[in-house]
């Protein structure tokens, strides 16, 4: 819990992000007045927050998006913070990630604890918040991927040389 008492949490009916003070057991829909961007952005709970909500937008065309990346042999570093050296082969990880996508089933809430869980890029930590990008950054099947996505959509497997990816677009 942040000095300040406040954290994000995910509505479950509403399927959106809330704030809620546990010291006053306060709890609003709106950012409260009193946090400054950065205390927004380093609340517990901050993946849960939209794109231009979390961080202010992004420049002109640029997107925002989270990631679950699943590594195979073949991945330009089959290495994660999850696995020291993967070995499954490529269709190995179509499969797993094709039971994340089944069990994410089009929810926002789901796919970022599954990339905190699973996901084998360091956004996991951030519930597999890549931040804002522009055209050039991530390699093109992933920039082209995110950017024919509408705000909100969820892609189909994704491959790149980092390995195979499910996208959800979030700014
Ligand atoms: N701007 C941000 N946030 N970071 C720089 C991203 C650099 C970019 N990365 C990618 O394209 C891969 C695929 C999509 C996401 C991504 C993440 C990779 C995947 O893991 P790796 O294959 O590296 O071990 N981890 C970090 O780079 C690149 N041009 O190589």
């Amino acid at each position: 819990m942040a000095e300040t008492g406040w954290e994000i949490r995910m509505s479950n009916s509403r399927g959106v992000p809330y704030f809620y003070n546990a010291k006053n057991n306060q709890s609003s829909w709106e950012r409260p007045a009193e946090l400054t961007d950065d205390q927004v952005k380093s609340l517990p709970g901050a993946k849960y927050l939209s794109g231009a909500a979390a961080a202010g937008g992004g420049a002109p065309g640029q997107v925002r998006a989270s990631h679950l990346l699943v590594k195979h042999s073949g991945s330009r570093r089959p290495s994660s913070w999850r696995e020291q050296n993967i070995t499954r082969s490529k269709e190995q990880a179509i499969e797993i990630l094709r039971g994340y996508q089944r069990e994410i089933n089009g929810s926002p809430e789901t796919f970022a604890e599954l990339a905190g869980k699973y996901s084998d890029c360091n956004s996991a930590r951030n519930g597999g918040d890549l931040g804002w990008f522009g055209r050039g950054q991530m390699q093109k099947p992933f920039e082209d991927a995110t950017f024919a996505l509408p705000v909100g959509g969820m892609s189909d497997v994704v491959e790149t040389d980092s390995g195979v990816h499910l996208i959800l677009r979030t700014g």
